[in-house]
């Protein structure tokens, strides 16, 4: 995990902090997750922590638009003694990848990438998810600034918006866990 920090640190790619992290590792656990799809895959903390969560040949599907964010992901597992076929690691845009993965076939969706999509990332994560799965937003307090509204740049009303739309959302449960930048979570009902 450390060495994962460091290359994330090296890359200049903000990894999930170790409180988010634990909760990521909790949620996958307590599923019984054996696929999960994340948006923002960086130099892999997050995927490391879900690895820790999920059954033993559980498979995470990470996408991330940085190449070099892949390759010192892939480093990281190679390290932490993951199976390579544990990881499915896709070089795209999120929202051009997840229209290409199957309806309710995943456990758990973690959202980690591009702050001004996430609106965009949880219908598709709805979409993927089976009941009773759960989809995670990462950095849901956006630095503090999604609680002011006067906070009017992009990625703090995407995130805003998210939340909005979560809360909202008759067939979703979810729950704010005040760790590391905020995680949100909410598992889907049906
Ligand atoms: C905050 S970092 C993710 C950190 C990672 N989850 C971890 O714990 O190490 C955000 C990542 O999202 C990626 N990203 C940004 N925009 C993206 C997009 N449109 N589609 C997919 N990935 C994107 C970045 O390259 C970066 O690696």
């Amino acid at each position: 995990m450390l060495a994962a920090r460091t290359r994330a640190a090296d890359l200049g790619c903000v990894p999930t902090g170790s409180g988010a992290g634990a909760a990521l590792r909790f949620l996958a656990a307590a599923i019984g997750a054996k696929s999960v799809v994340e948006v923002g895959t960086g130099a892999g903390v997050s995927a490391l922590h879900l690895f820790a969560g999920m059954v033993p040949d559980g498979i995470v599907t990470s996408i991330d638009v940085e190449s070099e964010n892949l390759r010192a992901a892939k480093a990281a597992f190679a390290d932490a003694g993951i199976a390579p076929a544990r990881a499915r690691l896709i070089n795209g845009r999120g929202l051009e990848v997840l229209p290409r993965l199957t309806d309710g076939a995943y456990d758990l969706v973690h959202i980690d990438g591009a702050r001004s999509e996430y609106p965009h990332y949880l219908v598709e994560a709805l979409r993927l998810l089976r009941p009773g799965g759960i989809v995670v937003i990462d950095d849901a307090l956006g630095n503090d600034r999604v609680s002011d509204p006067t906070q009017r740049d992009a990625e703090t009303v995407a995130i805003r918006e998210t939340g909005r739309l979560m809360r909202e959302d008759e067939n979703l449960v979810p729950v704010l866990i005040p760790l590391s930048g905020g995680v949100l979570a909410a598992v889907k009902l049906r």
